[in-house]
Protein backbone atom coordinates (compact mmCIF):
# COMPACT_ATOMS: atom_id res chain seq x y z
CA UNK A 1 0.00 0.00 0.00
CA UNK A 2 1.28 3.83 -0.75
CA UNK A 3 1.93 6.17 1.82
CA UNK A 4 -1.32 7.83 2.84
CA UNK A 5 -2.05 11.41 1.45
CA UNK A 6 -3.82 12.03 4.17
CA UNK A 7 -3.26 11.07 8.17
CA UNK A 8 -4.78 11.86 10.59
CA UNK A 9 -4.08 11.02 13.83
CA UNK A 10 -5.50 11.26 17.16
CA UNK A 11 -7.13 14.88 15.65
CA UNK A 12 -9.07 15.83 18.52
CA UNK A 13 -11.37 19.40 18.58
CA UNK A 14 -13.34 20.73 21.81
CA UNK A 15 -16.03 23.46 21.54
CA UNK A 16 -16.17 24.47 24.99
CA UNK A 17 -16.94 21.40 27.15
CA UNK A 18 -18.09 19.38 23.75
CA UNK A 19 -15.47 16.83 22.61
CA UNK A 20 -16.73 17.18 18.82
CA UNK A 21 -14.16 14.84 17.11
CA UNK A 22 -11.77 12.48 19.67
CA UNK A 23 -8.67 11.05 19.01
CA UNK A 24 -9.73 10.38 15.56
CA UNK A 25 -7.47 8.13 13.36
CA UNK A 26 -7.56 7.99 9.87
CA UNK A 27 -6.00 7.38 6.45
CA UNK A 28 -6.60 8.00 2.84
CA UNK A 29 -4.53 6.59 0.27
CA UNK A 30 -3.50 7.90 -3.34
CA UNK A 31 -6.68 7.16 -5.62
CA UNK A 32 -8.96 5.39 -2.81
CA UNK A 33 -12.23 6.14 -2.02
CA UNK A 34 -13.17 6.48 2.08
CA UNK A 35 -16.66 7.18 3.71
CA UNK A 36 -17.11 8.60 6.71
CA UNK A 37 -20.45 8.24 8.25
CA UNK A 38 -22.32 8.33 11.58
CA UNK A 39 -25.63 10.04 12.50
CA UNK A 40 -26.32 13.33 12.75
CA UNK A 41 -23.79 15.61 15.27
CA UNK A 42 -21.51 12.75 15.24
CA UNK A 43 -18.37 15.28 14.46
CA UNK A 44 -17.94 14.68 10.71
CA UNK A 45 -18.15 18.15 9.16
CA UNK A 46 -16.19 18.92 11.67
CA UNK A 47 -13.35 16.37 10.90
CA UNK A 48 -13.95 18.13 7.44
CA UNK A 49 -13.16 21.68 8.30
CA UNK A 50 -10.74 20.26 10.46
CA UNK A 51 -8.41 18.91 7.24
CA UNK A 52 -9.25 21.92 5.45
CA UNK A 53 -7.76 24.31 8.15
CA UNK A 54 -11.09 25.91 9.00
CA UNK A 55 -10.80 24.50 12.27
CA UNK A 56 -7.57 23.56 14.15
CA UNK A 57 -7.65 20.75 16.13
CA UNK A 58 -7.30 21.18 20.02
CA UNK A 59 -4.47 17.89 20.06
CA UNK A 60 -3.74 15.83 17.45
CA UNK A 61 -2.08 15.90 13.78
CA UNK A 62 -3.26 16.57 10.51
CA UNK A 63 -0.74 15.65 7.45
CA UNK A 64 -1.31 15.87 4.37
CA UNK A 65 1.22 14.50 1.65
CA UNK A 66 3.48 13.95 4.53
CA UNK A 67 3.30 17.58 5.91
CA UNK A 68 1.79 18.69 9.43
CA UNK A 69 -0.65 21.02 8.28
CA UNK A 70 -1.16 23.17 11.69
CA UNK A 71 -1.28 26.83 11.05
CA UNK A 72 -2.23 26.84 7.40
CA UNK A 73 -5.08 28.77 6.14
CA UNK A 74 -7.49 26.90 4.21
CA UNK A 75 -6.37 28.97 1.11
CA UNK A 76 -3.08 27.53 1.20
CA UNK A 77 -4.26 23.96 1.84
CA UNK A 78 -6.58 23.99 -1.45
CA UNK A 79 -3.42 25.76 -2.95
CA UNK A 80 -1.79 22.42 -2.02
CA UNK A 81 -4.36 20.28 -3.77
CA UNK A 82 -7.58 20.09 -0.73
CA UNK A 83 -10.83 20.41 -2.34
CA UNK A 84 -14.14 20.30 -0.93
CA UNK A 85 -18.12 20.97 -1.24
CA UNK A 86 -20.09 21.64 1.20
CA UNK A 87 -23.37 20.61 2.99
CA UNK A 88 -25.71 23.21 2.06
CA UNK A 89 -25.11 24.58 -1.63
CA UNK A 90 -22.72 27.74 -2.12
CA UNK A 91 -22.64 28.56 -5.41
CA UNK A 92 -22.47 31.84 -6.13
CA UNK A 93 -25.73 32.01 -7.53
CA UNK A 94 -25.62 35.21 -9.52
CA UNK A 95 -22.83 33.76 -12.02
CA UNK A 96 -23.32 31.51 -14.71
CA UNK A 97 -22.35 28.03 -14.63
CA UNK A 98 -18.98 28.88 -16.55
CA UNK A 99 -17.96 31.49 -14.23
CA UNK A 100 -18.21 29.38 -10.90
CA UNK A 101 -15.68 27.68 -12.30
CA UNK A 102 -13.76 30.03 -14.32
CA UNK A 103 -13.22 31.86 -10.36
CA UNK A 104 -12.79 29.07 -8.41
CA UNK A 105 -9.99 28.03 -10.59
CA UNK A 106 -8.50 31.38 -11.09
CA UNK A 107 -8.67 31.72 -7.20
CA UNK A 108 -6.55 28.13 -7.11
CA UNK A 109 -4.14 29.05 -9.81
CA UNK A 110 -3.24 32.15 -7.53
CA UNK A 111 -4.17 35.10 -10.43
CA UNK A 112 -2.76 38.20 -8.71
CA UNK A 113 -4.60 41.48 -10.10
CA UNK A 114 -1.82 43.04 -11.94
CA UNK A 115 -1.66 39.59 -14.21
CA UNK A 116 -5.11 39.78 -14.39
CA UNK A 117 -4.45 43.49 -15.68
CA UNK A 118 -1.85 42.95 -17.91
CA UNK A 119 -3.21 39.83 -19.55
CA UNK A 120 0.06 38.34 -20.90
CA UNK A 121 1.13 35.63 -23.02
CA UNK A 122 0.71 33.61 -19.60
CA UNK A 123 -2.23 35.32 -18.37
CA UNK A 124 -3.72 34.01 -21.86
CA UNK A 125 -2.38 30.63 -21.71
CA UNK A 126 -3.65 29.95 -18.15
CA UNK A 127 -7.07 31.26 -19.20
CA UNK A 128 -7.23 29.01 -22.06
CA UNK A 129 -6.06 25.85 -20.03
CA UNK A 130 -8.42 27.03 -17.42
CA UNK A 131 -11.41 27.22 -20.01
CA UNK A 132 -10.11 24.13 -21.93
CA UNK A 133 -10.35 21.80 -18.03
CA UNK A 134 -13.43 23.67 -17.18
CA UNK A 135 -15.34 22.33 -20.24
CA UNK A 136 -13.92 19.04 -20.51
CA UNK A 137 -15.48 19.03 -16.40
CA UNK A 138 -18.72 20.42 -17.50
CA UNK A 139 -19.15 17.62 -20.05
CA UNK A 140 -18.08 14.89 -18.22
CA UNK A 141 -20.84 16.20 -15.63
CA UNK A 142 -23.25 16.98 -18.28
CA UNK A 143 -23.66 20.24 -17.99
CA UNK A 144 -21.66 21.80 -20.88
CA UNK A 145 -25.19 22.90 -22.17
CA UNK A 146 -26.03 24.86 -19.47
CA UNK A 147 -22.28 26.79 -19.26
CA UNK A 148 -24.31 30.56 -20.10
CA UNK A 149 -27.04 29.86 -17.38
CA UNK A 150 -27.06 31.59 -14.02
CA UNK A 151 -26.44 28.60 -11.68
CA UNK A 152 -29.38 29.74 -9.17
CA UNK A 153 -31.26 28.47 -12.61
CA UNK A 154 -30.11 25.30 -12.60
CA UNK A 155 -32.23 22.46 -10.85
CA UNK A 156 -30.94 21.56 -7.63
CA UNK A 157 -29.44 17.92 -8.48
CA UNK A 158 -27.10 20.12 -10.80
CA UNK A 159 -26.44 22.31 -8.58
CA UNK A 160 -24.77 19.57 -6.53
CA UNK A 161 -23.18 18.31 -9.32
CA UNK A 162 -21.74 22.09 -10.29
CA UNK A 163 -20.81 22.32 -6.62
CA UNK A 164 -18.44 18.96 -7.29
CA UNK A 165 -17.16 20.19 -10.81
CA UNK A 166 -16.17 23.36 -8.91
CA UNK A 167 -14.02 21.81 -6.51
CA UNK A 168 -12.63 19.64 -9.11
CA UNK A 169 -11.10 22.81 -11.25
CA UNK A 170 -8.98 23.42 -8.28
CA UNK A 171 -7.25 20.27 -9.81
CA UNK A 172 -7.10 18.95 -6.27
CA UNK A 173 -5.29 15.44 -5.29
CA UNK A 174 -8.10 14.89 -2.53
CA UNK A 175 -11.81 16.02 -2.87
CA UNK A 176 -13.52 16.08 0.61
CA UNK A 177 -17.39 15.73 -0.46
CA UNK A 178 -20.22 16.50 1.91
CA UNK A 179 -23.47 14.63 1.60
CA UNK A 180 -23.27 15.13 -2.29
CA UNK A 181 -26.28 12.82 -2.68
CA UNK A 182 -28.78 15.00 -0.26
CA UNK A 183 -32.03 16.19 -2.28
CA UNK A 184 -31.25 14.00 -5.21
CA UNK A 185 -33.62 11.41 -6.74
CA UNK A 186 -32.86 7.81 -7.17
CA UNK A 187 -31.43 8.40 -10.52
CA UNK A 188 -29.69 11.50 -9.78
CA UNK A 189 -27.65 9.56 -7.12
CA UNK A 190 -27.01 6.96 -9.64
CA UNK A 191 -25.81 9.03 -11.92
CA UNK A 192 -23.61 10.55 -9.31
CA UNK A 193 -22.15 7.11 -8.27
CA UNK A 194 -21.08 6.26 -11.71
CA UNK A 195 -19.43 10.39 -11.67
CA UNK A 196 -17.76 9.68 -8.70
CA UNK A 197 -16.16 6.57 -9.69
CA UNK A 198 -14.99 8.18 -12.90
CA UNK A 199 -13.27 10.87 -11.99
CA UNK A 200 -11.54 9.55 -9.06
CA UNK A 201 -10.01 7.16 -11.96
CA UNK A 202 -9.99 9.81 -14.09
CA UNK A 203 -7.75 12.27 -12.37
CA UNK A 204 -6.41 9.97 -9.95
CA UNK A 205 -7.86 11.60 -7.00
CA UNK A 206 -8.62 10.53 -3.73
CA UNK A 207 -11.82 10.86 -2.18
CA UNK A 208 -13.49 11.07 1.62
CA UNK A 209 -16.76 11.10 1.42
CA UNK A 210 -19.53 12.09 4.03
CA UNK A 211 -22.86 10.74 3.05
CA UNK A 212 -25.84 9.29 4.62
CA UNK A 213 -27.32 8.13 1.79
CA UNK A 214 -26.29 3.96 2.46
CA UNK A 215 -26.26 2.97 -0.71
CA UNK A 216 -24.42 5.45 -2.34
CA UNK A 217 -22.06 4.61 0.53
CA UNK A 218 -22.05 0.86 0.20
CA UNK A 219 -21.70 1.27 -3.69
CA UNK A 220 -18.78 3.13 -4.04
CA UNK A 221 -16.25 3.05 -1.02
CA UNK A 222 -13.85 1.18 -0.58
CA UNK A 223 -13.48 1.60 3.23
CA UNK A 224 -15.55 2.79 6.05
CA UNK A 225 -15.26 4.71 8.98
CA UNK A 226 -18.40 5.65 11.16
CA UNK A 227 -18.11 8.09 13.84
CA UNK A 228 -20.52 8.43 16.68
CA UNK A 229 -20.19 10.93 19.16
CA UNK A 230 -16.53 12.14 17.75
CA UNK A 231 -15.42 8.74 18.36
CA UNK A 232 -14.52 6.50 15.79
CA UNK A 233 -16.09 3.21 16.62
CA UNK A 234 -15.57 1.12 13.31
CA UNK A 235 -13.60 0.89 10.50
CA UNK A 236 -13.65 -1.38 7.70
CA UNK A 237 -14.80 -2.48 4.06
CA UNK A 238 -18.46 -1.81 3.34
CA UNK A 239 -19.55 -5.25 3.66
CA UNK A 240 -17.59 -5.59 7.17
CA UNK A 241 -19.22 -2.25 8.55
CA UNK A 242 -22.66 -3.29 7.42
CA UNK A 243 -22.53 -6.26 9.95
CA UNK A 244 -20.48 -4.63 12.22
CA UNK A 245 -22.89 -5.06 15.75
CA UNK A 246 -21.44 -1.90 17.11
CA UNK A 247 -22.21 0.05 13.48
CA UNK A 248 -25.65 -2.05 13.04
CA UNK A 249 -26.59 -0.59 16.90
CA UNK A 250 -25.32 3.47 16.90
CA UNK A 251 -26.57 3.80 13.03
CA UNK A 252 -27.56 1.71 10.82
CA UNK A 253 -30.74 0.17 12.46
CA UNK A 254 -32.17 -3.15 12.72
CA UNK A 255 -33.08 -2.48 9.20
CA UNK A 256 -29.50 -3.15 7.55
CA UNK A 257 -29.18 -6.50 9.21
N1 LIG B 1 -18.13 25.85 15.77
C1 LIG B 1 -18.74 25.03 16.63
N2 LIG B 1 -18.97 25.43 17.90
C2 LIG B 1 -19.60 24.62 18.78
N3 LIG B 1 -20.01 23.37 18.50
C3 LIG B 1 -19.81 22.92 17.24
C4 LIG B 1 -19.17 23.72 16.25
N4 LIG B 1 -19.10 23.01 15.09
C5 LIG B 1 -19.68 21.82 15.36
N5 LIG B 1 -20.09 21.78 16.63
C6 LIG B 1 -20.74 20.64 17.31
O1 LIG B 1 -19.95 19.49 17.06
C7 LIG B 1 -20.79 18.35 16.91
C8 LIG B 1 -20.49 17.68 15.60
O2 LIG B 1 -21.09 18.46 14.55
P1 LIG B 1 -20.89 18.11 13.02
O3 LIG B 1 -21.60 19.18 12.24
O4 LIG B 1 -19.48 17.88 12.73
O5 LIG B 1 -21.69 16.74 12.89
P2 LIG B 1 -22.00 15.90 11.59
O6 LIG B 1 -21.60 14.50 11.87
O7 LIG B 1 -21.43 16.55 10.40
O8 LIG B 1 -23.61 15.99 11.57
P3 LIG B 1 -24.64 16.00 10.32
O9 LIG B 1 -24.69 14.60 9.80
O10 LIG B 1 -25.93 16.42 10.97
O11 LIG B 1 -24.13 17.00 9.35
C9 LIG B 1 -22.22 18.81 17.06
O12 LIG B 1 -22.62 18.61 18.39
C10 LIG B 1 -22.10 20.30 16.75
O13 LIG B 1 -23.13 21.02 17.38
Amino acid sequence: MSAPLLELEKATIRFGGLTAVSELTLSVVDNELVGLIGPNGAGKTTAFNMITGVYQPTSGEIRFAGKNTRGIKPNRLAGFGIARTFQNIRLFSSMSVLDNIRVAARLHNGEGYFSALWRGKAWKNAEAETERNAIELLEIFDLAQHRDELAVSLPYGDQRRLEIVRALATRPKLLLLDEPAAGMNPSEKDDLMRLIRFVKERYNLSVLLVEHDMKVVMGICQRIAVLEYGIKIAEGTPKEIQCHPKVIEAYLGAAAV
